[in-house]
This record gives C-alpha cells, sequence and structure tokens, in this order.
C-alpha cells in the first residue's frame, strides 16, 4: 500500500524496451511540498522514470502510486502538470492559440482561462510574444512556451523533464523564483536536471545510474556520503566509477 502521506510513491519498479532493461527496483517516495531532483548521466533512464509518474508510460513490473492512485490513471491529469524534454506544441499555431487548446483540455474557461494565460506567460516572459505563431519561436522560447503550459492548470503536482535547458541564466534565475514560490504554496515538484547549481536548490536528489537509483537524499548528505567538496564531484562519484 502507498504511503498515505505521500503525493508520490514508487515501488519496485521496473522498465523493459523488448529485452533491454532500462530501470530496475526504483523504490522511491516524494513528499509533499518537496522540490525532487533525478540526477543521473545521459541515458542513466530519468526521462523513462519521469514518463511512469507522469502515467505517460507504464511500468514493466512494481507500482507507481500518485496521490494514492495506481498510475497510469486519466483522472489524475487535472494533478499533474508535464513538461516533456521534447516539446510537444503546435508549431502552425499561436502560443495562444496553444494556450487556449490545452487549457480547455484542462477544463480552463472564460475570465479564468484568460487570467492564467496572461499569468504563465509573464511567468516565463513571453508576454510580448503570445500571438507569435510557434514556428517562429527559438528553441528556449519553446521551452518556456511549454513550461508555461504544465502550469497552466495550477497542478498540484509538477513533473518537469530538464526545464531549463536552453534558458538563458537570467530568465532560468527568475524560473526557479516561481517554482521556488509554487513550492512554498505547496506544489510538490519532480524534476530532472544536468545543472549543478539547479540540483543544489532541491530539497532532495536521486542519483541515478543504469536505471538504479543509487542514492536519495539532500545535496549536502550526497556529497558527504560521498566524501567529496561539491555535488559536482558526488555525481561523478555517484555516476561513473565510483573512485
Ligand atoms: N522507447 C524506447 N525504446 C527503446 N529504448 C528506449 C526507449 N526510450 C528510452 N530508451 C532507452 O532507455 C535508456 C534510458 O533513456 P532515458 O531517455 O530515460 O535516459 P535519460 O537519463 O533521460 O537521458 P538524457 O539525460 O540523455 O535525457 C537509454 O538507453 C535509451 O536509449
Amino acid at each position: 500500500m502507498p504511503n498515505a502521506d505521500s503525493v508520490l510513491t514508487v515501488a519496485k519498479v521496473g522498465k523493459k524496451f523488448g529485452s533491454k532493461t532500462v530501470l530496475e527496483d526504483i523504490t522511491l517516495e516524494v513528499q509533499p511540498g518537496e522540490t525532487f531532483g533525478l540526477l543521473g548521466p545521459s541515458g542513466s533512464g530519468k526521462t523513462t522514470l519521469v514518463k511512469l509518474l507522469s502515467g505517460i508510460d507504464q511500468a514493466t513490473s512494481g507500482q507507481v502510486h500518485v496521490f494514492g492512485k495506481l498510475m497510469p490513471q486519466l483522472s489524475l491529469m487535472k494533478q499533474i502538470g508535464y513538461m516533456a524534454q521534447s516539446d510537444a506544441l503546435y508549431t502552425e499555431l499561436s502560443a495562444l492559440e496553444n494556450l487556449q487548446f490545452f487549457a480547455a483540455i484542462y477544463g480552463l474557461k472564460g475570465t479564468k482561462r484568460r487570467q492564467r494565460i496572461t499569468e504563465v506567460m509573464d511567468i516565463v516572459g513571453l508576454s510580448e510574444h503570445l500571438h507569435k505563431r510557434v514556428a517562429q519561436y527559438s528553441g528556449g522560447m519553446k521551452r518556456r512556451l511549454s513550461l508555461a503550459i504544465s502550469l497552466l492548470h495550477e497542478p498540484p503536482l509538477l513533473i518537469l523533464d530538464e526545464p531549463t535547458v536552453g534558458i538563458d541564466p537570467l530568465l532560468r534565475q527568475s524560473i526557479w523564483t516561481e517554482l521556488k514560490s509554487l513550492n512554498s504554496r505547496g506544489t510538490t515538484i519532480v524534476m530532472t536536471t544536468h545543472v549543478m547549481d539547479e540540483a543544489e536548490k532541491c530539497n532532495r536528489l536521486g542519483m541515478i545510474r543504469d536505471g538504479r537509483l543509487l542514492a536519495v537524499d539532500t545535496p549536502e548528505a550526497l556529497i558527504q556520503s560521498a566524501s567529496k567538496n561539491s555535488l559536482e564531484e558526488a555525481f561523478i562519484y555517484y555516476g561513473g566509477g565510483q573512485s
């Protein structure tokens, strides 16, 4: 049974693609209001894991529960904001039309819809580009629009796959300010990242290598238990040869 206090409970989860094992024996809990980071080398399984957490894909073995419900679960869609690594946007439409489309899926209507669209575009610094076609957006702008869409319906759980890749440092800082503010108001955040200063902002981190969760702890405790001086060194220790 999932822990009633947890937002997310992952129990002995495995994932195979054909005969290839990509995740093995992952057990993890995320508590309400946490910012939880998944850190690991390229190809270690982070994206695969967050897809299982958001219900986009299904585990081969074990169970994922979100808000006490077994995933995947369509009824939880309104409670999860998911930002994928590759942008799922309609490039022939304007940003506004994209936002209106996703708002409709989440059941946002009328004034509330207009208000949320204004708010999320402000958060990601794209207010001036609301009417531009997404085909004319840069890569970073598309990432920001994807983030805005994941925030539209004010979900209590945000699952973000490398949310700030391709976003300049200044805007990244303002997005983090917003994420921390959402977090302080109770939003639980799970994200994958390669960026060390972002990982340090997480309350806890899970270190993944070759589809296995090697360690889960606060950034400080991970640095200490690897007997290193920085998170970067600890990451190399957990992600590489452990020497
Ligand atoms: N649909 C799929 N079919 C077969 N193999 C897959 C599939 N999706 C992912 N994989 C494999 O699973 C492994 C883990 O991939 P995943 O994208 O989860 O890693 P990641 O840690 O997110 O990497 P990155 O940091 O580069 O995004 C890789 O070896 C990848 O090739």
